[in-house]
């Protein structure tokens, strides 16, 4: 990470901004959640947790124990909310949905199109088995987080997420255009482009690995599973266009880093799991993407603000410190009884939160 594609006359050695939130987050369960949980919560005042645990998170009941276990693992004297979520399923009934907004703890529902990604198994075959359910989430005003990536074996790899937004994004919205929608993790310039000029509540999470990198980084002297995620790493002409939209100052577009945790020997096998770690240190990945896009000072609004706004709740009030100190990442770290390679591995990067 340590060459810049552009240096800024004047870098500034130390940014102060409010405390961040993290809007899409892995933290799994058990004793890897006890070991991922410190690193998030360091950094952000609160995350949207993923729901894809197995057995999924699919009920209020469900949300409010994992909810529990991870306020107990929260260290001494740190402040962190996990704000909950639902992982939607073809038999998802509208009396979860209610339950789940009286409940005050459920943010949101999360679709995961059944074999998209990582624990989707349970996930929705086909969004009209949920039309009844959709209807309610739009009358009561509980935001719908879409992972945007077709499943179909023909679509090609690259391709998935453009043709989500044709087959899945558009009619869902025509369909219920009230809803409030959240484009998780998006790839594509078609992504932040669709998002950008959408009518109604739309928004969209970027990863900090998507600002940093592009498919190239997959395979740079052979193939490298740490940098494997879902969706994929894009072109650098894709990667330029999320960079371009994390600093336009569009209230749609905010924070959400994916930091999805795997054991080592379950990434580094013929068959590998897709996710990064990035928990450990996300702000300082973002605050380098901004850096080397002369946008520094955009950062706050999309760490900040603009994830608050859109989920109507209060910004934080307290704030954090980022130095731009050089520093070399771990080259592995715990996870439960295992370990989980760090995205940037024994690799230097410029700055570092205090
Ligand atoms: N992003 C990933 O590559 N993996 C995520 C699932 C997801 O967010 O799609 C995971 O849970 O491992
Ligand atoms: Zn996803
Ligand atoms: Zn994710």
């Amino acid at each position: 990470m340590s060459t810049l594609d552009h240096t800024p006359a004047a870098v500034p050695s130390s940014i102060t901004i409010t405390r961040p939130d993290d809007w899409h987050l892995h933290l799994r369960d058990g004793a890897v959640m006890a070991s991922v949980l410190p690193h998030s919560a360091r950094q952000f005042g609160r995350a949207i947790v993923m729901p894809n645990l197995k057995p999924p998170v699919t009920t209020t009941a469900d949300a409010s124990a994992y909810r529990e276990r991870i306020l107990a693992a929260v260290p001494q004297g740190v402040n962190f909310d996990p704000l909950m979520v639902l992982y939607l399923t073809n038999n998802t009934s509208p009396d979860e949905i209610r339950r789940a907004q009286d409940s005050g703890i459920v943010q949101a529902v999360k679709l995961y199109p059944a074999g998209a990604t990582t624990n989707s198994d349970l996930g929705v075959t086909d969004l009209k088995n949920c039309y009844k359910v959709l209807e309610v989430m739009q009358e009561v005003g509980m935001p719908f987080l879409v992972h945007g990536e077709v499943t179909d074996p023909e679509i090609d790899i690259f391709d998935r997420e453009a043709v989500f937004i044709e087959r899945v994004m558009r009619p869902l919205r025509s369909a219920f255009p009230a809803l409030s929608v959240v484009f998780e993790h998006i790839t594509t310039k078609d992504a932040a482009q669709y998002v950008a000029e959408a009518e109604g509540p739309i928004a969209a999470t970027i990863t900090a690995h998507h600002l940093l990198y592009n498919r190239n980084e997959i395979f740079k002297g052979g193939i490298r599973p740490h940098y494997y995620c879902l969706p994929i790493l894009k072109r650098e002409e894709h990667r330029l266009a999320l960079m371009t939209a994390a600093a336009s100052g569009d209230e749609r577009f905010f924070l959400g880093t994916d930091s999805a945790p795997h054991a080592q020997g379950a990434k580094e096998m013929a068959c590998g799991c897709a996710g990064c770690y990035t928990a450990l240190h996300a702000m300082e990945m973002y605050a380098e993407a901004f850096e080397r896009a002369g946008a520094l000072d955009k950062l706050e609004a999309f760490a900040s603000f603009h994830g608050p706004a859109f989920y109507g709740v209060p910004r934080n009030t307290d704030s954090i410190t980022l130095k731009r100190e050089s520093w070399t990442l771990p080259a592995s770290l715990p996870l439960g009884d295992s370990h989980v390679i760090p995205l940037n591995a024994g690799e230097q990067i410029n700055w570092k939160m205090v």
